[in-house]
């Protein structure tokens, strides 16, 4: 691993990413027989058994195990990963649920040969990364051992015709890193090349890795039109909108044209919202929504008070897109806030998926709900090339090492970060990877607008 390290280092000292370690000496590297990876262990998934979901605890259940590197099949890639970072699937396989993601491994063992790999008595978990190609199997032309990637997590087989259209509906689609096995929280990952897009030059490796996930299923489920085909002058009601989805939709919203509402929960997240030039938020702490009265029974009386609020907000107009996925909580409430003909476009439900909502208020004002799951590889890519030519930045706050990524998903499981918390894999510390200085010192603010808060 030493080696692999030394030669991304030695292209670090070239300053320009290509040229003093080629693509023939990184293929002659040596590949490791076993790397360090991020578990959770089939034999442990009832650990947390009868205990809530929010004293479940990531620390428990995810390890740092040496594992052995998986073989290489047609159409992949062996990744060095340098950075990685966490993503709120993580959190889900961290504490069994809904399911024990060992399932989605067991199922897709079932559909080949070569899948058999994925189904192992340990899942290696995590979505995103920024890192270096190492090896690319039969029938790979478009990326070279030495190419500089990030990867996006949609892995797809795509021999049915249903995914031709959008891949994201082939039957066999699968998030990588969460119902595949071999995931970036590692010191190596295993992706289908179609998973690859070129690192953004002006970020660092963990800044790179940082946005991959939630930006991607951010631009589909609030820009693409297999989403909510948001438009200029669109009030948008983003929920979390300084966490892991929402920093990147709260940007979305203000580059496309849009007025982002954006609801928090401290003032200090009100302030992140603030610098990125948002000017309408509401702090759901402060003004002390109850949405339900007890566990059964909501309260429209309090969805009008946030209608209310949000016509203070916007001059007396109502919701185009509500940008959703705490789910059951917020749910009834984004949908009567929504204005007549306007869409509630959803990609979760954190704080539960059996929803409740008064149906009248959505067929009456002819609302829609749109399901929107990730991305497919063009929107992530088209996702990419806004960070890459800084419209978008990251929103990287804190970064760990692999051996603390227990700690980090316990942050995020307990919403104690801000935007996206980073991880640091094979990079020996943070601010490496960097190419392209200048561009980098154009948005050095924004870049580093999260960070250490
Ligand atoms: C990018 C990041 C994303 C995120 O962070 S998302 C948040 C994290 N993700 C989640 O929380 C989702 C986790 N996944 C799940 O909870 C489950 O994954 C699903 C509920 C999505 C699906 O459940 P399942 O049991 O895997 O699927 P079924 O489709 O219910 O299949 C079970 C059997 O039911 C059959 N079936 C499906 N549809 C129908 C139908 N309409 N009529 C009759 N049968 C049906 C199937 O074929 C299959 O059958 P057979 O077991 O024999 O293969
Ligand atoms: N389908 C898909 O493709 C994807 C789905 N997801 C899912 O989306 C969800 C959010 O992910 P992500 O943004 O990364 O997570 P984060 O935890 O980073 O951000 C979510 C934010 O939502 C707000 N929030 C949480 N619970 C509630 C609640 N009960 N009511 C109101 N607001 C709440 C919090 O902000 P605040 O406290 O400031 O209000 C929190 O910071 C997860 O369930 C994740 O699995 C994520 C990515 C892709």
């Amino acid at each position: 691993m030493k080696e692999i390290l030394d030669a991304i280092q030695s292209q670090s000292a070239s300053n320009s990413g290509s040229a003093a370690v080629t693509a023939a000496d990184f293929a002659a590297l040596p590949i490791p027989e076993s790397y360090r990876a991020v578990t959770v262990h089939k034999d442990e998934t009832e650990m947390f058994a009868g205990l809530s979901t929010r004293d479940k605890d990531p620390r428990k259940s995810l390890h740092v195990d040496d594992v052995p590197v998986p073989e290489l099949g047609p159409g992949e890639a062996l990744v060095a990963v340098m950075a990685s970072s966490v993503n709120y699937n993580s959190v889900w396989t961290s504490i069994f649920e809904p399911l024990p993601t060992f399932g989605f491994l067991e199922r897709y063992g079932k559909l080949s040969e070569l899948t058999k790999r994925h189904d192992l008595p340990y899942h290696i978990i995590g979505s995103d990364l920024a890192g270096v190609v190492l090896r690319t199997g039969p029938g790979v032309n478009a990326w070279r051992p030495g190419d500089e990637v990030v990867a996006h997590c949609l892995s797809v087989e795509l021999e049915s015709s249903d995914g031709h259209n959008d891949t994201m509906l082939d039957p066999e689609q699968r998030i990588w890193g969460f119902e595949t096995n071999f995931g970036g929280l590692a010191e190596l990952a295993l992706v289908k090349s179609n998973q690859l897009m070129p690192k953004p030059a002006h970020l660092s490796w963990e800044e790179a890795a940082a946005p991959g996930l939630v930006n991607s299923t951010a631009y589909r489920q609030l820009v693409s039109r297999n989403g909510a085909d948001m438009k200029q002058g669109d009030n948008v009601l983003i929920w979390g909108a300084s966490g892991g989805l929402g920093s990147y939709a709260t940007q979305f919203a203000l580059a496309g044209g849009a007025n982002p509402i954006c609801v928090v929960s401290s003032p200090q997240k009100a302030e992140i919202c603030r610098s990125m030039g948002a000017e309408a938020i509401i702090d759901r702490n402060a003004e002390d929504y109850k949405f339900w009265k007890d566990e059964h029974t909501q309260d429209p009386k309090e969805w009008k008070r946030f209608g209310k609020r949000i016509r203070e907000l916007t001059g007396g107009e109502d919701i185009d897109i509500v940008f959703e996925h705490p789910g059951r909580e917020t749910f009834g409430a984004s949908v009567y806030v929504t204005r007549k003909g306007g869409t509630i476009t959803t990609c979760a439900s954190t704080s539960g998926y059996m929803h409740e909502y008064d149906n009248r208020y959505l067929w009456m004002s002819l609302k829609r709900i749109i399901g929107s799951h990730f991305a497919n590889y063009r929107e992530a890519w088209e996702a990419n090339r806004l960070i890459a030519k800084g419209k978008i930045h990251p929103t990287l706050s804190k970064t760990y090492t692999l051996e603390e990524t227990g700690q980090a998903a316990y942050d995020v499981h307990r919403n104690l970060h801000q935007g996206k918390v980073g991880v640091l894999c094979l990079a020996p510390e943070e601010g490496l990877g960097v190419r392209d200085h200048e561009m980098r010192a154009k948005h050095i603010d924004a870049i580093n607008r999260f960070r250490n808060i």
